[in-house]
């Protein structure tokens, strides 16, 4: 099995952040690492995408968050790394209230949290490799570090072999675990993927939960929607769902 302590992936230096901000310190913890409180998010159009929604993300969790299209799905994980910010209430991340991070607090904030989209957003005239490399070279990594870490991201989503390919000679369930490992290549404690499954077929889409699950239980906080409630109920994790921009927790299901 795949060890937080036996991989170097997960163990090496960063130059801007302290070693505490590895996931793996956040193994085995429950403390609060993002809060949303009394969030309405109204666009300038009028459009009314999310209403007072309350929810407390705990260290550790997987958490699917589910919703028919235009539920409010994506604007929630907009808000979760500041991509949005709320018309009304607060967006808490690891007790800093993001409306008040601005310049360096806001980047090194951004450096822990790693987002997977629905349309992967790989570079097409890089190589799998390089993509995943972009993270840390702007990040200002070391090369032997970024060396270090690049080939065992690949590993972890099954794609070591094909690290010197580019995008298009990838089928799509390949980019999008390029994409995984280019959000986690920086070591996250916080992972948010943003329909991840949405353009795969089943078998695709249940290799990328079951990535998803594997980062979980190494120490990744994982944040997931995903509109397809089978998918969702059959991983038996803790479910919210949004209706018209309004929340609620389902019952954990056994
Ligand atoms: N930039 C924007 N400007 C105006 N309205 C927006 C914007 N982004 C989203 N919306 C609206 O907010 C509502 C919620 O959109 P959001 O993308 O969060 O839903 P979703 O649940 O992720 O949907 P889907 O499953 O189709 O991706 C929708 O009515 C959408 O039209």
């Amino acid at each position: 099995m795949f060890k937080l302590s036996a991989n170097p992936w997960l163990t090496g230096t960063r130059p801007t952040t302290t070693p505490e901000s590895d996931a793996a310190t956040v193994v085995s913890t429950s403390k609060t690492i993002a809060q949303l409180h009394n969030v309405t998010k109204i666009y300038t159009n009028g459009c009314c995408s999310l209403r007072s929604v309350n929810l407390r993300i705990h260290a550790g969790d997987f958490l699917f968050i589910t919703g028919d299209s235009g539920a409010g799905k994506s604007t929630l994980l907009k808000l979760l790394y500041g991509a949005e910010q709320p018309s009304e209430g607060q967006v808490e991340m690891e007790g800093n209230l993001l409306r008040n991070l601005r310049g360096r607090a806001l980047a090194h904030l951004r450096r822990r949290i790693g987002v997977v989209f629905q349309d992967y957003q790989l570079i097409l005239s890089k190589t799998v490799e390089e993509n995943v490399a972009v993270v840390l070279h702007a990040q200002g990594f070391a090369r032997s570090e970024i060396r270090r870490r690049v080939g065992p991201a690949l590993r972890m989503v099954g794609l070591a072999a094909k690290a010197q390919c580019f995008p298009e000679q990838l089928s799509g369930g390949e980019q999008q675990r390029v994409s995984i490992a280019r959000a986690i290549v920086h070591t996250p404690p916080l992972l948010l993927a943003d329909e991840p499954t949405g353009n795969l077929d089943t078998h695709n889409a249940w290799t990328v939960l079951q990535i998803l699950k594997r980062l979980h239980t190494i120490g990744v906080t994982v944040v997931v929607t995903c509109h397809n409630e089978q998918l969702v109920q059959a991983f038996a994790q803790r479910i919210i769902r949004l209706e018209a921009g309004n929340l609620r927790e389902l019952p954990l299901s056994t």
